[in-house]
């Protein structure tokens, strides 16, 4: 790693001494994910009385959030997010959480062409090396270009987070104000829902498209997830990784040797990821594990990065289509659910790779007030956010079927998407293309 120097010499003090540095009306930087600091974010909330007006920005909260907890009415702390959790989803439907649309991988871009306020960065890290580095664990994502804006930046340290190589991926003393001891809790926990028989499906399908020396993506949620372990039971070989998230299936398709990185044009042989989220044994393969590269986000999610491997296989889940191919991925109507994450930059490299597929995956239907219904509608539920447009839509795979939208007429999609529908829905669905003019009379 090249040194920064910062010319600061970092002074180690209590969280509440940390938590004393905020004002009111101040702009406060968490660091995310596994980066997310504990000890300072119960220290703050305990100063909730004295303040007024604090706002924070986080990421995909994996834990109760101290300050939330503490005003629950969001009359002190006004809370940020570029991604929700499901923790973040409630507390979004209770009115104290919002979301900041964006691609992920242009949130470094953002601090460092708009360079807004940040008072103070607070990021979970591992305590000081001998080189006096501290070490982002398995969250690279966009802390360097957060503490490049910071007036002030405190590391809250914490041991039990494993070390991760990477480029730039930590902080050098001469860049960090503050040093706070954290209360040693290992790395959160994403415990993975049990593979069904649509994800088993589902992942059937997408394996049976990925060569051998594709390099992957592996998007958010059970379902892509569960692509990887039908690539175990497949005689796949020679995979490469280049992602945004590092799952568990991902780490399991390592231990068993299916990844070997031969045919990435970019860091061969390396698995490059942003960060980790998974089980400890995910955190225990990445420990001190030169075979993984965790990056800034800019460096894994910018379209004109991924295209630079060939065979780029993106796959990533949605919870609803319109029959012209809109994936809706992150909202129910005008309820936020996630984000867009790295979801359109991922569909939009992949196609841009030589050889490269993308893949929009979704069950074909889901169960809302004892109810069940198609995810694959005529019109998008009103409020719907758009992740990926139509025109950026290549694969979309259901557990009935795989249709590549590229190059298909509006009545070609709609045709497609209406044979992925669960069969229950089909009829009602062919109806109402033909009611609005989707499907011609003839010729369909
Ligand atoms: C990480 C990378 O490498 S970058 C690219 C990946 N990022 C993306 O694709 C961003 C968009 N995608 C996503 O956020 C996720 O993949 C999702 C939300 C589509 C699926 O994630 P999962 O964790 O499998 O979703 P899950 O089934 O738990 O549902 C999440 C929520 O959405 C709701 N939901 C799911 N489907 C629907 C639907 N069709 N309509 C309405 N709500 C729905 C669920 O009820 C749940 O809300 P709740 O917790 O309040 O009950
Ligand atoms: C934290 C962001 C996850 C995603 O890209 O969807």
């Amino acid at each position: 790693m090249k040194v920064n120097p910062g010319g600061k010499t970092p002074r180690h003090i209590s969280a509440a001494e940390a938590a004393a540095l905020v004002k009111s009306g101040d702009w406060l930087d968490y660091g995310v994910i596994t980066g997310q600091p504990d000890v300072f974010d119960a220290a703050l909330a305990a100063r909730k009385d004295e303040l007024e007006g604090v706002k924070i920005r986080n990421c995909l909260s994996l834990r109760p959030r101290a300050v939330l907890e503490a005003d629950p009415e969001g009359k002190h702390f006004l809370w940020f997010s570029w991604h929700f959790s499901g923790y973040d989803r409630k507390k979004h439907d209770a009115g104290i959480s919002h979301y900041i649309p964006v691609n992920l991988g242009e949130i470094p871009d953002y601090y460092r062409r708009f360079n807004p306020p940040v008072d103070v960065a607070i990021i979970k890290a591992r305590p000081m090396d001998e080189n006096g580095w501290f070490n982002f664990g398995g969250a690279n994502l966009w802390h360097r270009a957060v503490i490049e804006c910071a007036r002030t930046v405190i590391i809250e340290t914490n041991p039990a987070i494993p070390h991760c190589e990477g480029e730039m991926n930590g902080v050098h003393a001469s860049e960090v104000d503050f040093i706070v001891e954290g209360d040693g809790q290992p790395p959160t926990e994403l415990p993975n829902s049990p593979i069904g028989d649509v994800d088993r499906a589902v992942g059937r399908l997408i394996a049976n498209e990925i060569e051998d020396g594709a390099c992957l993506q592996i998007g958010i949620g059970g379902m892509p997830n569960a692509v990887c372990a039908l690539l175990l039971d497949s005689g796949v070989k020679d995979l490469g990784i280049h992602t945004e998230m590092l799952t568990d299936g991902i780490g399991e398709l390592y231990r068993a040797g299916r990844i070997t990185g031969v045919a990435k044009r970019l860091q061969p042989g390396k698995i490059v990821y942003s960060f980790a989220l998974g089980t400890k044994e995910l955190y225990r393969t990445i420990d001190r594990n030169p075979d993984f590269q965790c990056l800034a986000v800019e460096n894994t999610n910018m379209p004109h990065v991924i295209m630079q491997n060939d065979k780029v296989v993106a796959i990533n889940n949605t919870t609803q289509m319109d029959l012209q191919g809109q994936a809706a991925s992150e909202s129910d109507g005008h309820r936020h659910i996630s984000g867009t994450g790295g979801q359109l930059q991922f569909v939009r490299g992949a196609y841009a790779s030589k050889g490269g597929k993308s893949f929009i995956c979704l069950a074909s239907t889901y169960e809302r007030k004892g109810q069940r219904r198609s995810r694959i509608v005529l019109n998008l539920t009103p409020g719907n956010v758009v992740t990926t447009p139509r025109s950026d839509m290549m694969y979309v795979v259901t557990e009935y079927g795989i249709a590549n939208l590229k190059g298909k007429s509006v009545a070609d999609r709609a045709k497609a998407l209406i044979g992925l529908a669960h069969p229950d829905f089909r009829e009602d669905l062919e109806r109402q293309a033909r009611e609005h003019g989707l499907l011609p009379r003839h010729y369909y």
